[in-house]
C-alpha cells in the first residue's frame, strides 16, 4: 500500500503529481497531531515584539482580528515552517535528554570557571618563579592545559547557550506563523498580559490544513474560493442529500458538511482506496473539537466516504437512503463528468442543484460534452460561475451550476 502511494502519480487539472507527496504530508500531519496533545500550552508576551504589546494595551478596543494583524510578521515559507516544526520536537539526541540544557550549561560553565581559576593560579606561579617555566612538569604545562580548558569549555558555553536562544527564537517564529495561519489565538490573561495558544482541532482547522498542503504542492482540491462559492450555493439549496464524486483528502467533503442543514447527509464517492483512506483520517480529525461538541450530529458522522466508481456507485445512493439526491458535486476526472450525472440522473430530486467543477480549464477538453449536454438539455437551466483554479488567481476556472428542472 505504501509503495503504491509512493509511486502512483495523480493527474491533476494543472499538472501530475506525485503521490508520494501524501506521504510526506502524513508525516507532517502525524506532527501536527503531536501538536494537538500540547494544544493547551500558552505562550507569553515573549511572542509579541514590545512596541506592539504597548500599542494593544493602548488600544483595547482592538477586534481580535485587528490584534492579529499587528501581530504577525511576513510568512514563513513552506520548508522555514517545516524546519521549525521539527524545532518543536523533543531533545534532539540522547546527550540532550540524559543532561538537559540548564545541567550542560552549569556543567559548561563551572568547568571553564574553575580553568579559568586554575590558569591564574598558573600565570601567577610562573611569574614568582620563572624557572618554572623550563620544567617538565608543571608550570607552563599546567598554565597551556587550563587555557586549552578554558577555550573548551568556554567555547561549549556559549555555542550551547547560542544554540538555546535559537530555538527560542525559532519556537517565537513559529507561533508567530501558526497565529497568521489562524492555528494559533491570542487573547489576554486574567492578568492583562497578551497570550497565545493552540486552537483545538476541529473542522476549521483541518481545512486550513488541507488548505496549506493543496497551496504547497498543487493539489486538485477545490480551494477557498470555490468552497466558499459552493458553501453560499449550499446554504441557500438546503439539501438533505448530497453527493460529491471525487472525495480525495475530504477538503471538499468537509466544507460541504460544514453547512448541510440539520439531518442533511453527504456521501462522498472516491475510487482511489489510498485516498479514501486519508479522507476518512481527516474527517475523523475535521470532527474533534469543541465546536463538534456542540452540533447535534459531529461533522464527520454526516459524511459516508463510499469506495468504488462513481458511475456505477451513484446509482444506489437514492435507494441506500430512501430518498433522492438534492445536490451532486462533479469533481472526479473531468472527461467522465457526463458519464456521473448520467448515473445520477434518474435519482434527482426536481430543483436537484448539480455542481461541475473546473467548467473552464477544460472548457474545451474534457468537459466540453457535459458542458453542451447541461446547456442544450430541456431539463436542465445552466449557468456558469466564473472564479479562478485553485491556489492561481492567474488561470481563469469556473463551476457549472446546473438545476434539475
Ligand atoms: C479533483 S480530485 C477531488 C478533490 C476533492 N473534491 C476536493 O476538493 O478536496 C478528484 C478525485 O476523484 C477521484 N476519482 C476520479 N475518478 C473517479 C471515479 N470514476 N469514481 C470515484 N472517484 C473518482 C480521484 O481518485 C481523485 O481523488
Amino acid at each position: 500500500m505504501l509503495r503504491q502511494l509512493k509511486t502512483a502519480t495523480y493527474a491533476s487539472p494543472t499538472l501530475a503529481i506525485p503521490v508520494n507527496r501524501l506521504h510526506r504530508a502524513h508525516c507532517t500531519s502525524r506532527r501536527q497531531a503531536q501538536w494537538l496533545t500540547r494544544s493547551s500550552k500558552s505562550s507569553t508576551d515573549a511572542d509579541v515584539p514590545k512596541q506592539q504589546q504597548e500599542q494593544q494595551q493602548q488600544q483595547p478596543e482592538q477586534n481580535p482580528q485587528q490584534q492579529l494583524q499587528q501581530l504577525v510578521e511576513p510568512q514563513l515559507d513552506a520548508s522555514k515552517r517545516r524546519q521549525l516544526e521539527d524545532e518543536l520536537r523533543d531533545p534532539k539526541n540522547f546527550l540532550e535528554y540524559f543532561l538537559p540544557r540548564p545541567l550542560r550549561l552549569a556543567f559548561f560553565g563551572f568547568s571553564a570557571a574553575s580553568t579559568f581559576v586554575a590558569a591564574l593560579i598558573s600565570a601567577a606561579q610562573l611569574i614568582q618563579e620563572p624557572a618554572l617555566l623550563a620544567a617538565a612538569t608543571g608550570g607552563a604545562q599546567n598554565l597551556v592545559i587550563n587555557v586549552i580548558g578554558l577555550l573548551v569549555f568556554g567555547g561549549l558555553f556559549y555555542a550551547d547557550s547560542a544554540a538555546g536562544e535559537a530555538r527560542v527564537e525559532q519556537r517565537r517564529q513559529l507561533r508567530q506563523a501558526q497565529i497568521k495561519s489562524g492555528d494559533r489565538e491570542v487573547f489576554r490573561d486574567e492578568q492583562g498580559q497578551t497570550m497565545s495558544r493552540l486552537k483545538e482541532v476541529d473542522d476549521d482547522w483541518i481545512a486550513r490544513r488541507l488548505e496549506r498542503w493543496g497551496k504547497r504542492d498543487g493539489m486538485p482540491f477545490l480551494g477557498p474560493k470555490k468552497a466558499a462559492i459552493i458553501q453560499q450555493l449550499l446554504q441557500q439549496h438546503q439539501p438533505q442529500l448530497a453527493v460529491e464524486v471525487g472525495t480525495m483528502a475530504g477538503y471538499s467533503a468537509i466544507k460541504i458538511a460544514q453547512v448541510l442543514p440539520p439531518g442533511g447527509r453527504l456521501v462522498s464517492i472516491e475510487k482511489d482506496l489510498s485516498w479514501l483512506l486519508v479522507a476518512k483520517r481527516f474527517l475523523w480529525q475535521a470532527s474533534q473539537g469543541e465546536a463538534n461538541k456542540q452540533r447535534s450530529t459531529p461533522l464527520g458522522s454526516t459524511v459516508d466516504v463510499w469506495w468504488g466508481d462513481a458511475v456505477s456507485k451513484l446509482p444506489e445512493v437514492a435507494s441506500k437512503y430512501g430518498r433522492p439526491i438534492d445536490f451532486l458535486l462533479l469533481d472526479g476526472t473531468p472527461k467522465e463528468t457526463l458519464a456521473y450525472l448520467q448515473a445520477a440522473e434518474q435519482h434527482l430530486s426536481p430543483g436537484a442543484m448539480v455542481v461541475a467543477d473546473n467548467a473552464g480549464v477544460f472548457a474545451e477538453g474534457g468537459m466540453k460534452p457535459y458542458l453542451q449536454y447541461v446547456r442544450g438539455s430541456s431539463s436542465y437551466s445552466s449557468r456558469y460561475i466564473a472564479t479562478t483554479l485553485e491556489w492561481r488567481d492567474d488561470v481563469e476556472d469556473g463551476l457549472e451550476v446546473s438545476t434539475r428542472l
